[in-house]
């Protein structure tokens, strides 16, 4: 079950907040949605969800446009709480699970379950607000999850949380995404982005600027260096591929640029043919170095407002990238 976008435009007013977005989220994998402030990715998120309808565009399900009936079986976790403050924790999750049609039984097993995974099993009679607010965040994932959506749609599950919450988090997510759900979720921090997800969608100003598997984008992008000890001396050898050019050499360690479109291991073909190649690896840019390419410096500024602007139209490499070769061999860090 793919989750489709396709052209969708939403204004809130005159402020423009999506510019003919087009996506697509595939089961069985993470995806990261991504995008400095004001970019458009809860108006997004909304939108897949059914809470806003579209100005234009459609959400698709295998092709299929997507009916309220299909929506009650996916899981909405919004960035602001949505949770009862006087109603114990046990009972609302089963509350949740009542909504989405569970009978008493099966919603009170699958709350217990839920808080037990998520590390509220001792708070089942405690009364809402008197939990910290990243125990409030884990209990508004469970009453997201309670009825085993099979998508998943989650806004900023991560922002307030410790680092053991988080890595359980991430477990969670990642074992519902192996099973064949649809996860999809916004996030800010993007070394934790980079560790969990195998896809990503970044938005900037009401539009996707970049999209698909991170690996392929990272190793696609302009920023990869291969790393070589090589016995040649001479690099007369690197003339034959354009644009490849020796950024540093230190000790027996000469360090390369790839550009885009050449394979790093034909780089290392050429070395090898030139002379004994002791060691070798490949630097890839990392996903904050991918945002700020495609984002750009102003991102930091929030991007409102800026719809139509040459700043969208300068963001590069929008195009989904197939899956990665250039782990193939070496190292990669
Ligand atoms: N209720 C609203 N009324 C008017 N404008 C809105 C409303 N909600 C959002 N916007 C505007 O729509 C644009 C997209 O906002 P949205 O909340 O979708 O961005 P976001 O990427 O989720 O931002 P953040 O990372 O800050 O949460 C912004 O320009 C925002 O100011």
């Amino acid at each position: 079950m793919a989750l489709a976008a396709r052209d969708v435009a939403y204004s809130y007013g005159d402020r423009v907040a999506l510019d003919g977005v087009d996506l697509e989220i595939s089961p069985g994998v993470l995806t990261g949605l991504l995008g400095p402030n004001g970019a458009g990715k809860t108006t997004l998120m909304r939108i897949l969800l059914g809470v806003l309808t579209p100005d234009r565009g459609e959400v698709l399900v295998d092709g299929v446009p997507v009916d309220s009936e299909a929506r009650q079986h996916w899981g909405y976790m919004p960035q602001e709480r949505g949770l009862y403050p006087g109603m114990q924790v046990g009972d609302q999750v089963v509350y949740f699970g009542r909504l989405h049609g569970l009978s008493r039984p099966e919603t009170t097993a699958r709350a217990r379950e839920l808080l037990d995974e998520l590390g509220l099993t001792d708070r089942w009679d405690q009364r809402t607000d008197k939990l910290s607010g990243g125990l409030q965040q884990r209990l508004q994932l469970a009453t997201a999850l309670v009825h085993a959506p099979g998508v998943i749609v989650l806004d900023e599950p991560f922002a307030g949380l410790d680092p053991v919450a988080v890595a359980e988090l991430s477990d969670s997510l990642r074992e519902r995404a192996r099973s064949g759900c649809v996860v999809l979720f916004s996030s800010h921090q993007l070394d934790l982005v980079q560790n969990l997800c195998e896809d990503i969608v970044l938005v900037n100003a009401g539009r996707v600027v970049l999209r698909g598997r991170l690996a392929g984008l990272r190793a696609a992008s302009s920023g990869v260096q291969l790393r070589l000890n090589v016995r040649a001396p001479d690099r007369r050898w690197l003339d034959r591929f354009q644009g490849a050019a020796v950024v540093s050499e230190e000790a027996d360690e000469v360090r390369i640029a790839i550009p885009p479109g050449t394979d790093p291991l034909d780089v290392l073909d050429g070395a090898r043919a030139a002379g004994r190649v002791d060691d070798f690896g490949l630097d890839l840019p990392s996903l904050s170095q991918l945002f700020l390419e495609s984002v750009g410096s102003e991102a930091s500024a929030g991007s409102d407002g800026l719809v139509g602007s040459s700043r969208v139209s300068t963001a590069r490499g929008a195009e989904p990238v197939g899956p990665v070769e250039a782990r193939r061999g070496g190292t990669t860090r």
